[in-house]
């Protein structure tokens, strides 16, 4: 049960390990469970709190002051904020933009988020760092009660890794996002959880997107005649995705132009053979180095991932759709951040080119998959 809060109420923030943070309710009184994970983003509150793959993640900001831009309608990733949770330092007391319409605090009390603000989101970001992503519930008002029993209720929530959650964000009904200018393409893009600046970037290049249901089948895919398939970013563990495996080995098995985003990416090394594996604490944040090994370029990029794809970065690999080699790999961790098909008009990304928030240096992936399906049709 949440209520709009009055005036800054005691609240508990409770990791699963028993480590547990007092400070103030911020947004809307309750309780709330969710796994703990932390964003390194300086800004872009907004993008982070709609984005649809942190459902059921509580996020906890490392810079410590948030708000202070307010909340407008124009930024948001989708219709609604998505996090179960939200952990700020220091929230601003007055917000201050020419495009602010409200606080933060206000839209967090209107969509019912419950947050809490004043603990000390340094230490609890070392001690996710050393001890990995874990549990966490916060609680404020009348869902405050003695420490072991809220640690017993944390340990009850459920867990991420096994957790199948496209289908609980994705669309319904199919929808169009029309070409800006003249249409030079029909993509059919499977939302698993897609941001809004997606289709958008494609719609700028002349792409008319036919953004399907997470449920889609081959069948739903090639009803829209298209001259590429993309696979969006989503929520939960890329392991349970078995019918969107299914989906892109058949377009893979076509030769059609994939290109796959986040989740995208991680289904792709899935349909090619390749494991997924949880990351001890994830990547979030708009200031990720990543090298791109075709080019040498590093770029600095946008990231909320916290499963990674298990391929080896030293040699191409043999799959049953031909040669794949790991195209792109996290600086801070060698962690493999694309694929790239050698014999396939496929390649995929595991960060955030879409750029909501973050640098636009990855912008050359959307013009990839412009080529790829103009190859094709030469
Ligand atoms: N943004 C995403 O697509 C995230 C993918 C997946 N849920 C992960 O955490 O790794």
């Amino acid at each position: 049960m949440m209520t709009a809060r009055t005036e800054r109420k005691p609240a508990v923030y409770v990791l699963e390990d028993g480590r547990i943070f007092r400070g103030q309710a911020y947004g809307a009184i309750g309780e709330t469970f969710g796994e703990a994970v932390f964003n390194t983003g300086m800004t872009g509150y907004q993008e982070t709190l709609t984005d649809p793959s942190y459902h059921r993640q509580v996020v906890a900001m490392t810079a410590p002051q948030i708000g202070n831009t307010g909340v407008n309608d124009e930024d948001p990733e989708s219709s609604r904020i998505w996090v179960a949770g939200y952990v700020v330092r220091d929230p601003a007391r007055v917000p201050s933009n020419w495009r602010s319409q409200r606080s933060l605090d206000e839209e967090l009390v209107k969509q019912g988020i419950v947050g809490i603000s004043g603990i000390d989101t340094r230490a609890l970001t070392r001690h996710l760092r050393e001890r990995g992503a874990m549990r966490c519930g916060i609680f404020s008002g009348p869902a405050v009660a003695d420490d072991a029993t809220l640690l017993e209720r944390v340990r009850r929530a459920p867990q991420m890794e096994g957790a199948d959650l496209c289908g609980e964000v994705a669309t319904d009904e199919t929808y169009v996002v029309p070409a800006i200018g003249t249409k030079r393409f029909t993509v059919a893009a499977l939302d698993l959880g897609i941001k809004g600046m997606t289709p958008h970037r494609m719609a700028e290049r002349g792409i008319e997107v036919h953004v399907l249901p997470a449920n889609a089948t081959a069948e739903d895919v090639y009803a829209v005649a298209p001259d590429g398939v993309f696979f969006s970013n989503g929520p939960g563990d890329p392991a349970t995705a078995d019918g969107q495996v299914a989906v892109l080995r058949e377009v893979l098995g076509r030769k059609t132009p994939f290109f796959g985003i986040c989740f995208g990416n991680q289904l792709l090394g899935r349909a090619l053979g390749f494991g997924t594996y949880k990351l001890k604490y994830g990547h979030r944040g708009i200031n990720q180095p990543v090298q791109d090994r075709t080019t040498g370029k590093v770029e600095v990029t946008a990231h909320n991932h916290g499963f990674a794809v298990d391929a080896p970065l030293d040699r191409v690999s043999d799959t049953p759709y031909g040669r794949v080699e790991v195209s792109h790999i996290c600086l801070n961790d060698d962690v493999v951040e694309g694929l790239q098909c050698l014999d396939q008009p496929a390649f995929s990304v595991q960060y955030h080119p879409e750029a909501a928030a973050g640098p636009h240096d990855a912008a050359y992936l959307f013009d990839r998959f412009v080529e790829l399906m103009e190859g094709q049709r030469a």
